[in-house]
């Protein structure tokens, strides 16, 4: 929650208490309007912020003593302070210029008092400012939307201050601009040192490596300060701007201490810190910033650097954004460091607060190594933005975008968020999926089927890049493997979270939108890390894997190096019934011993294909639904043998294929267990509630694929004298069409919905409906649309055909369409009978 400026006053602390009547004298003298005649004079301290002590002035006046005025007050810190530290000189100079000469939000300065003998240091007065300040940059208690808002109003108004043309207003001397980051850089490490060492707080080494590294990395064309400098505001800050009471505008930038004329973009880095380390939370032990936590409506860094280089007209910093963050980190140590050396000598006036700096500084040294050594830290180009920031107005760069686009308010309307990976999803099939179908095809056919396209590596890259990567992980599969994983360690340094390797913190209804798109290419969902059955193999390990499995199988699936199989099906038994599958897994000493065979393993032909969760049977004689286990088992295992390819209809899906595999005496540590011995069926429909929902997402994809083709062909199509689009039989078939597709979307979100509010379990009744309609309904529009197509559509010339077999065997696959008829009306009567 925001909180009122008011709100975060204090009684004066007893360090910076001064003679109330001199300063009362001087106000009466040197501010316009102050009231003559006063019936109280009050000063209260602002308790937020560490550097410059600030005040607030209440006069009292009128003929009930009711009415009042209110003044700001900053002065310098008592005791010795560091050279050049605490110039409130200089805030005031830039106020005034600002104020007077430019649009951008400050306060008004009333007057500027050097002299000590008033209150003991210098001092200026300003207005007060009415409004929100947030401190805590995560931003609760706001709607996303309005957090996007207020996201976007501190990019744009940092953009506002970086587009003052300082040689016009006054402060072309405020400061030299050559050589900005050299100079800063120096000037940081000689603050640092001179608020560590011998009789101070203990010097950290790494800190000094880094100002060497900073060194040797400074930006091309810093030397001549020619491109990129201004005025620079030196701290800014989301909790350091003032926002209107109820708008989400910034009325007022405050604590201008630090600033001078520089190079702008490391202002807009330091402004971007708190992404990368939480230093709010300086007492936890936490690390990470917002860029780990995916909080909905708050912009990615680049999201947000893209607002503000949109409205500043900057160039896109991707080639040094690097030096900035790591110069911040450096910078924001050491002033930390000096906050710390300040709260030791006993006058910060953070007061106690500022004990915990002390720490943090070494969090922020860390931080910037972790960042210098992350291999990505920006996409080479600006993210997509849609085409305006409304979400009504957005507009859809895609012809198969389908007619009934949700542009309203409404239950299944997608939000903004949405929209944004839905426009750059779009974009994203457009320009490379679509355009390379045939030749994955023809690598397919060919004798070399079993091999990778390098084309399909090389778009993966670019969808992780386009933060397009493992979009299907929930939120919370996605808040244990950040537990497990990263917690106060950096078994994986930073470059993964830039990534996205936990996804985009979706909602499975969320995904839905998204997940639809990919559905159009039978070859789309493995390009973004989102193909089954890796995405339900890679959920099993998220929810139920220990820290060791997710290091040495989840890790690599996530980054889309390895992939996987799910092996359940045996060709003896009715595996629709996985209480009949017979496989053996036996606990022999340490080991497991796995002996039996399965088939329509998907995944298991694929060369990338590393590791598989087999379901067994580790106890015949316990009851029905604990006697089976799942366990790990890496595919280059002895005793795993794959017998053969199996073909659906003729598509043996190279190269990623289905699998007959034979295990023979396969032997496994029993580490490789998941979750315990007798789990298997509870962990079955744990994995199977999202991947079957991400099926039937997919198939309305498909669907809307084969309406998209029908249509195109049905109006370039003469038979007999007309158009096809013309003939009244197909008119209504078409519509036919339109009216189920559309009906089964609505159940397949409504079933995604339930899973994000209601859990699997309670979900299960609308997942049945929807694992059920999606594919019938997918069969039936890809068949008319094959028919529409003549001969054409069956051949392997146009996808339909293979869209059509997919389809097909998700009526067999994830359960049978009976099992699932058989748990809506079990559902149906329990709830007639209740
Ligand atoms: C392309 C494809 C990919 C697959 N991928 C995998 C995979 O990766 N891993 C894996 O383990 N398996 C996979 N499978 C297998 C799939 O999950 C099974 O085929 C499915 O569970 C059905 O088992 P079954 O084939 O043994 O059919 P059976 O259990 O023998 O059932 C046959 C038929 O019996 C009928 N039937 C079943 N139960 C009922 C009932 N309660 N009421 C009325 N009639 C019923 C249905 O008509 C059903 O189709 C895949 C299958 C295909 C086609």
């Amino acid at each position: 929650m925001a909180i009122l400026t008011s709100d975060l006053l204090s009684k004066v602390q007893a360090t910076h208490q001064f003679e109330e009547e001199r300063l009362l004298g001087f106000v009466r003298a040197n501010v316009s309007g102050f009231p003559q005649s006063l019936a109280k004079f009050s000063v209260l301290q602002f308790g937020h912020g560490q550097s410059n002590p600030t005040f607030l002035l209440e006069a009292y006046f009128g003929e009930s003593g009711a009415e009042v005025k209110r003044y700001v007050l900053r002065k310098k810190p008592p005791g010795v302070l560091l050279e050049s530290a605490h110039a409130v000189e200089r805030e005031f100079m830039v106020l005034k210029a600002l104020g007077a000469c430019s649009d951008v939000p400050v306060p008004r300065v009333f007057c500027l008092c050097s002299d000590p003998s008033v209150i003991g240091t210098a001092f200026y007065i300003m207005e007060f400012l009415e409004g929100r300040i947030f401190l805590d940059n995560k931003l609760p208690g706001l709607a996303p939307e309005r957090r996007r808002a207020v996201y976007q109003a501190t990019a744009q108004t940092l953009a506002a201050l970086h587009r003052v043309d300082v040689d016009s207003i006054g402060l072309q001397s405020f400061g030299r601009r050559d050589n900005y980051c050299k100079r800063q850089v120096q000037r940081w490490e000689r603050q640092y040192l001179a608020s560590t060492g011998e009789g101070k707080p203990s010097r950290n080494p790494k800190m000094l490596e880094l100002a060497d590294w900073l060194k040797k990395n400074i930006p091309l064309g810093d030397s001549s300060g020619s491109s990129g400098t201004g005025l620079v505001h030196g701290d800014y800050r989301i909790d350091n701007l003032v926002f209107h009471p109820v708008k989400d505008q910034v009325i007022g930038i405050l604590d201008w201490e630090l600033s001078t004329l520089g190079n702008q973009m490391s202002d807009v880095a330091y402004s971007t810190l708190h992404f990368f380390v939480d230093y709010m939370l300086a007492t936890s032990e936490s690390r990470g910033g917002l860029e780990t936590m995916m909080i909905e409506g708050i912009p990615s860094v680049a999201e947000y650097l893209a607002d503000y280089c949109s409205a500043a007209q900057k160039p896109w910093p991707a080639a040094d954004w690097k030096f900035y963050v790591a110069f911040s980190l450096f910078r924001a140590a050491s002033i930390y460091a000096g906050v710390y050396h300040r709260w030791a000598m006993g006058n910060a006036s953070g007061g106690q607060r500022a004990q915990s700096a002390g720490k943090l500084t070494h969090v922020l040294i860390d931080s910037a190594w972790d960042y210098i050594n992350r291999k990505f830290v920006l996409p080479n180009q600006p993210p997509l933005r849609p085409v305006t920031t409304k979400s009504s107005e957005m507009q859809y760069p895609n012809g198969l975008e389908n007619i009934y686009s949700t542009k309203e308010q409404g239950r299944f309307v997608p939000n903004e968020k949405v929209l944004i990976l839905k426009n750059k999803l779009l974009k994203f099939m457009e320009d490379h999926i679509y355009p390379l179908e045939n030749e994955f095809y023809k690598l397919a056919q060919s004798s070399a089927r079993w091999t990778i396209h390098p084309e399909e590596e090389r778009l993966k890259e670019l969808a992780k890049q386009e933060g397009l990567w493992n979009l299907w992980i929930p939120l919370d599969s996605a808040a244990r493997a950040r537990k497990l994983l990263f917690d106060g360690n950096s078994y994986l340094n930073q470059e993964n979270w830039s990534n996205n390797l936990l996804g985009a913190g979706l909602s499975n209804l969320e995904y839905g939108y998204l997940c639809e798109i990919m559905g159009r290419s039978v070859w789309a969902p493995q390009i973004f890390n989102c193909g089954a059955p890796d995405t339900g193999n890679m959920e099993v390990l998220l929810r139920y894997g220990t820290k060791e499995q997710m290091k040495e199988w989840l890790v690599p699936l996530l980054e889309g190096k390895i992939r996987s199989g799910f092996a359940m099906t045996e060709p003896k038994v009715a595996s629709s019934d996985a209480t009949n599958i017979e496989c053996a897994i036996s606990r022999v000493g340490d080991s497991y011993v796995i002996n039996g065979r399965k088939w329509w393993t998907s995944g298991a032909m694929d060369p990338r294909c590393k590791i598989l969760i087999v379901m067994g049977k580790t106890d015949f004689t316990a009851s029905t639904h604990k006697q089976q286990s799942m366990v790990l088992v890496d595919i280059n295992t002895p005793g795993v043998q794959i017998i053969r390819p199996l073909q659906v209809f003729g598509f043996d899906d190279a190269p990623h294929g289905h699998a007959e595999v034979c295990f023979e005496n396969v032997k496994v540590p029993i580490d490789n267990i998941l979750l315990g011995e007798g789990r298997g069926f509870e962990i079955a429909q744990g994995r199977l509630g999202p991947g079957r929902l991400h099926h039937c997402m997919r198939l309305i994809g498909a669907a809307e694929r084969g309406m998209h083709m029908m249509v195109q062909r049905a109006l370039k199509r003469k038979v007999f004298g007309k158009f096809i689009a013309e003939q009244g039989s197909f008119l209504s078939d078409l519509a036919k069409c339109r009216v189920e597709l559309e009906k089964t979307r609505l159940l397949v979100l409504e079933a995604a919905d339930q899973l994000d509010r209601l859990g699997n379990k309670r979900a299960r009744g609308t997942i049945a409906m929807a694992k059920v309609a999606a594919p019938n309904m997918a069969l039936a529009v890809l068949d008319m649309a094959m028919q529409v197509h003549g001969a054409a559509g069956l051949s392997s010339d146009i996808v339909l055909s293979h869209l059509w077999a997919a389809a097909r065997t998700l009526r067999i696959a994830d359960g049978p369409d009976e099992v699932h008829l058989g748990t809506i009306a079990k559902l149906e009567l329990r709830r007639a009978r209740l």
